[in-house]
């Protein structure tokens, strides 16, 4: 791979954001995308937003170093083992990203109709200017950022292709949400495999 050839850095204010295209390659990812598809005991969990009570429109599951836990919109995961192909891709990660991500949470967006909604990674168990690093595999789907405050920035649209490697660093998710918006357009399914570093 030539990371140089490869790399997108996107420059905004307080925003700290690169994309490494092609950090896994077709065919790796479509390996990736059948073990961990079957492999993985995918849950729909449901989280309280407003007060009331949705399933996630997708399917996600939450792995790491024994004992870590994740909470996010009332809902609490607790560390599952690593699956042997994550800690590998963890690893790979840290070669280019060296950053001690200690659990990944895994996303399964299955068509169009799954998504994820306006947030930031600023759990307080993330600490201060968390890195995150962010794989997607599979059908490539549109990644859109906007600022938290100051909404006459413009937005920041990526499209995350398959085998695609975005970094998230600095202050980021401090100043700026992100979504994966839905879309009618007919969509395979996709993987989202965010790594974290959580500070105990
Ligand atoms: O699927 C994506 O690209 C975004 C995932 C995400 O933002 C998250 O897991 O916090
Ligand atoms: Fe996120």
């Amino acid at each position: 791979m030539h990371e140089e050839e490869n790399t997108q850095i996107i420059q905004a204010p307080g925003a700290d954001l690169v994309v490494v295209r092609g950090f896994v390659d077709t065919q790796q990812s479509k390996q990736l995308i059948r073990c961990l598809s079957l492999e993985i005991d995918w849950r729909q969990d449901r989280i309280r937003l407003f007060g009331r009570e949705h399933a996630i429109p997708r399917l996600q599951q939450f792995q790491g170093e024994p004992g870590l836990h994740y909470r996010y919109s009332g809902l609490l995961l607790e560390a599952r083992p690593w699956h042997p192909l994550i800690e590998q891709l963890r690893r790979r990660i840290t070669a280019v990203e060296p950053a001690p991500f200690n659990c990944a949470l895994l996303n399964l967006y299955r068509d169009g109709e799954d998504s994820m909604g306006w947030h930031s990674d600023d759990e307080p168990e993330l600490g201060l200017d968390p890195v995150i690093a962010s794989l997607s595999l599979g059908q490539p789907r549109r990644f859109v950022l906007r600022h938290r405050t100051d909404r006459q920035q413009p937005k920041i649209e990526l499209l995350l292709d398959d085998g695609s490697l975005l970094l998230m660093r600095g202050s980021t998710q401090h100043h700026w949400q992100h979504a994966l918006p839905r879309t009618r357009r007919h969509c395979t399914p996709r993987l989202n495999l965010t790594f974290r570093c959580i500070i105990d």
